[in-house]
């Protein structure tokens, strides 16, 4: 991506989105960042759900630090006020989460905004809800990382293919680079992972390889 492309720029052609927590502390984090980010993550999200916002500020100095040695997207989980605070360039809301109209009165319109959506009917009116930049469909498996949320599994990706819709959208849930090629052919071309880049041996390595697969398609 050229120096002067915009973040929309950046999301319409990002393939890997992570999500993370920030348990690989301080030095660690900034270290295992730049190997995800040098590896093929396209967008980062603190997601780390118990963390007060004094401490999610903190380290996000870090993860949009990353971001900007590498030209990446920041996100910010839930929260509008750490987003503005952070700096950062998304914030990712879920369906019990903040209401787009909310978040953009309190933001404006340069933020991305993100939505989450595990059902037919909440696809569909993410496909065309102003103020939506991208959304994301899932879980495509049952995942601890996402304990007690039913997964309404690839038959939403397909879905949310048929529907053709030009914006950006991601499957996200129980995705790795074993079942990577059955969501590339239930249709998805972007894909949000937390293990299968945090619990990987070589966590730059296994953003490369998701990045290399769904830039190859
Ligand atoms: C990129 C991305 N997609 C989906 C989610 C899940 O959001 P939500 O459903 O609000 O659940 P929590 O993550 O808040 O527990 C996400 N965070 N990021
Ligand atoms: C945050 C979230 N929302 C739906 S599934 C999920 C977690 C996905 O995590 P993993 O990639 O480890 O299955
Ligand atoms: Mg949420």
């Amino acid at each position: 991506m050229p120096d002067t492309a915009t973040a929309r720029d950046r999301l319409a052609d990002a393939r890997v989105y992570l999500c993370t927590d920030a348990r690989r502390r301080q030095g660690d984090l900034a270290e295992f960042l730049d190997a995800v980010l040098a590896g093929g993550v396209d967008i980062v999200q603190l997601r780390d759900k118990g963390m007060e916002a004094a401490e999610e500020l903190e380290h996000l100095e870090i993860f949009a630090d990353a971001c900007a040695r590498h030209g990446k997207l920041l996100a910010v989980n839930d929260r509008a006020d750490v987003a503005h605070a952070a700096g950062a360039d998304v914030l990712h809301l879920g369906q019990g989460d903040l209401p787009v109209p909310a978040a953009r009165a309190i933001l404006g319109d340069d933020i991305l905004i993100g939505r989450s959506t595990h059902a037919e009917p909440e696809a569909a009116a993410a496909a065309v809800q102003e103020g939506v930049d991208y959304f994301c469909t899932g879980p495509c498996w049952p995942t601890p990382t996402k304990p007690g949320r039913h997964a309404p599994g690839l038959g939403l990706v397909r879905y949310t293919a048929a529907l053709g819709t030009d914006r950006p959208w991601f499957a996200i849930g129980g995705i790795d680079l074993g079942n990577l090629d059955e969501v590339l052919a239930a249709g998805a071309r972007r894909v949000v992972v937390v293990r299968a880049i945090t619990e990987a041996d070589d966590p730059g390595a296994a953003a490369g390889e998701l990045a290399k697969r769904l830039r190859h398609v």
